[in-house]
């Protein structure tokens, strides 16, 4: 089953358009899992047991496994992801981009190592940087379109022939490089406004919309802008309101993240019509 399918599978089974992500910050980690080798991967399962009737994707973000030198721990919880639930999609966060021939190396490591049902990408280099990608036509890929920091606004709202470039991006992508109808786009939660707009030009193209929770995005929002006619079309990401939900939590951190992600998928579904 390709990306786009075990999407739309994912948010029917689990009735939801919550998309957890697994930024492991090991500082903030429960004392029981603090120093031990495979500290990582043991929060990482727990969160994915307690989430996983409730998510339509999980999205591990590749630099708190970099940084630590614990790729091995990356893979080992895609492996588990892939066995354990391989009917919910995984989404690595890596905002690659670089030239054709190192884009190249750059998807074999998401797609092969990590076994990645989608990766996200940068398109700042254009299209040759995101085409070889492409060539794992059953794979997902995800173009940065309208991020959710401030900062985004510093080039992604440069006024290019009377539009902002976002809409250049999103229109390029819906109407160039969405060659294998692949293509999915990030558009933060802390701009609805923006959603809509990206929703009008893409049509019923997935969005990974990332920015409720920690970075405080509207869900109500959030959903009214960029819902499909179907009630669906998004992957609503949160990570570290549902991954330390509760600061002081021992042993029964998951289960404090359950909590909190079953409220937030609750919450994503009142406004889906
Ligand atoms: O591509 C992303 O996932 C992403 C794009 C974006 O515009 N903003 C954004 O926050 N993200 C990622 O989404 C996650 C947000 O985490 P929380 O703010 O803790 O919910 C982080 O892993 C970010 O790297």
């Amino acid at each position: 089953m390709n990306f786009i399918d075990k999407l739309n599978a994912a948010w029917v089974r689990n009735d939801s358009l919550l998309c957890v992500g697994l930024d492991p910050d090991t500082a903030r980690f429960p004392a029981h899992l603090q120093g031990r080798p495979d500290g990582i991967v043991e929060f990482c399962k727990a969160i994915i047991d307690a989430t996983a009737d409730l998510a339509c994707a999980f999205k591990p973000q590749i630099a708190y496994f970099a940084a630590l030198g614990a790729e091995d721990q990356l893979e080992a919880i895609c492996r588990y992801l892939r066995d354990k639930y391989p009917h919910i999609p995984l989404v690595l966060d890596a905002k690659r981009g670089d030239i054709g021939a190192t884009a190249h190396q750059y998807a074999r490591e998401a797609f092969d190592r990590y076994g990645a049902d989608a990766v996200t990408v940068n398109p700042y280099m254009g299209f040759d940087s995101v085409e070889p990608y492409m060539e794992w036509k059953d794979r997902g890929v995800i173009v940065l379109c309208r991020t959710s920091n401030a900062g985004g606004s510093d080039l992604q709202f440069l006024d290019v022939d009377g539009q902002p470039l976002y809409q250049h991006v999103a229109r390029l992508v819906a109407e160039k490089w969405n060659k294998n109808g692949q293509c999915a786009l990030v558009v933060g939660a802390t701009f609805p406004e923006e959603l809509a707009q990206v929703r009008a030009i893409v049509g019923d193209m997935p969005l990974l919309v990332p920015g409720i929770g920690a970075q405080g995005g509207d869900i109500e929002a959030t959903v009214n802008s960029g819902r499909t006619a179907s009630g669906t079309g998004m992957m609503i990401n949160s990570s570290r309101a549902i991954l330390y939900a509760q600061p002081q939590a021992g042993e029964d951190f998951a289960a404090a993240a359950r909590r909190v992600a079953r409220e937030t998928r609750d919450a994503i579904n009142r406004y889906r019509g």
